[in-house]
């Protein structure tokens, strides 16, 4: 019998070796379920077998949460330590870091937690290395920051492929698809936009996951990749960008090779960096920053003056009810309603509910009950 490796790898040829037209789409559709779930599985069989017992458990904590995913010694802990001041142990041999050490960076009035993990190497996904504690850690980042190093570069396709078999998606969206199992009927199938799919390449995927009768919906142009993920679930979606380290130890001319490598690879320029030296660690910070969206709401209590100076800086989307939370969580169980000056709204003081979502700059009163 075949090893998974190799049905997994057959799959793939498969795939890749038939051209996507109308007559092989419902074929291509099936193998890509069916490879999708070997994966799944030999992924969540290989991280229940392995090592590491109940992995880290970090409390998120901050404004938003930053995760350094690198191989071992680019530079991770030496950059959480410039970054934040913290005294995580930096050597120039690889596992130095074994656990999760989290530091926090003020930045532009925002709290930015940044947790740095032990180095993450080809086979992660199925817990090789301290793959199974890492990838736990990676899944509930706000942020992904990719961490190579002058000499490393060309592996990030390695970092990227770990991240997607281990169910990370970088840079984006999540697909608008739900599918609702029913007990007859068929599959009947829904689209607001124009679909990406039609129904018989849905029929194929959800037949080979056993799925005979489902209400399907999807918003916009979703893929058939979408739908696999969807129908499989437990992806997450996270921004991610590269930075590369060390760049004190090379010339100009093999910089910019680097930044054509990388930009070919990942499809964006890396941030180069030298956390030895402190370049490019200003831009860093503020492309961290950036990243991970931002805005300020001022509060102005009832018949008060509105605080201009320390704004509440909480990740966009932000509803005043998330902003409530932020505060107290006495002014979402006491909560009234809440009156807005700014973009969001129509008119100044403008009264809205707890699902009214914020922008940058907005005013906000919010009225409980006594
Ligand atoms: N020249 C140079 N060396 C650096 C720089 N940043 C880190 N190093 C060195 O690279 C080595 C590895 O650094 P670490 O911070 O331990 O790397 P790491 O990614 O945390 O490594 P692991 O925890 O083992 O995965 C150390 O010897 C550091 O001093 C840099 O900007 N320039
Ligand atoms: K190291
Ligand atoms: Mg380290």
């Amino acid at each position: 019998m075949a090893s998974i490796e190799e049905e997994i790898k057959a799959i793939e040829d498969e795939i890749s070796n038939t051209k996507y037209n109308k007559a092989t789409s419902n074929h291509i559709g099936r193998l890509k379920a069916k490879l999708a779930k070997i994966k799944d599985e030999a992924v969540s069989r290989a991280m229940a077998s392995s090592g590491g017992g109940e992995g880290y458990a970090v409390k998120k904590s901050g404004d938003g949460t930053v995760v350094l995913v690198g191989f071992p010694s680019v530079g991770k802990s030496t950059l959480l330590n410039k970054l934040t001041g913290t005294e995580s142990e930096t050597a120039s041999y690889a596992f130095t870091t074994l656990t999760v050490v989290p530091g926090s960076m003020e930045h532009k009035g925002a709290n930015i937690q940044i947790l740095d993990i032990p180095g993450l190497i080809a086979g992660a996904a199925m817990g090789k290395g301290r793959g199974k504690e890492v990838i736990a850690v990676v899944r509930s980042a706000d942020l992904i920051l990719l961490l190579g190093d002058v000499y490393n570069e060309k592996h990030i396709n390695v970092l990227i492929k770990e991240l997607n078999d281990a169910g990370i998606r970088l840079n984006k969206e999540k697909p608008d698809i739900t599918i609702k199992k029913t007990s007859n009927g068929g599959i009947r199938f829904n689209t607001v936009g124009r679909a990406g799919l039609d129904l018989e390449e849905i029929r194929s995927m959800l037949a080979e996951n056993k799925v005979m009768n489902a209400d399907v919906l999807t918003r916009g142009n979703v893929t058939q990749d979408d739908f696999v993920d969807a129908m499989m679930g437990s992806r997450v979606y996270i921004p991610a960008f590269f930075a590369v380290n060390k760049v004190d130890l090379v010339d100009e001319e093999r910089r910019q090779e680097i930044i054509g490598d990388v930009t070919d690879r990942f499809g964006r320029p890396p941030i180069m960096l030298s956390a030895h030296s402190g370049y490019n660690i200003e831009h860093l910070k503020d492309e961290i920053y950036n990243q991970l969206g931002f805005i300020r709401i001022y509060l102005k209590p009832v018949g008060g003056k509105a605080d201009l100076k320390e704004p509440l800086i909480i990740r966009a989307p932000a509803t005043v009810e998330s902003v409530c939370n932020k505060l107290h969580r006495e002014f979402v169980e006491k909560f009234r309603y809440a009156k807005v000056w700014g973009d969001s709204v129509k008119h100044d003081a403008q009264r809205v509910g707890l699902n009214h979502t914020l922008e940058d700059g907005d005013i906000l009163t919010v009225v409980t009950k006594a």
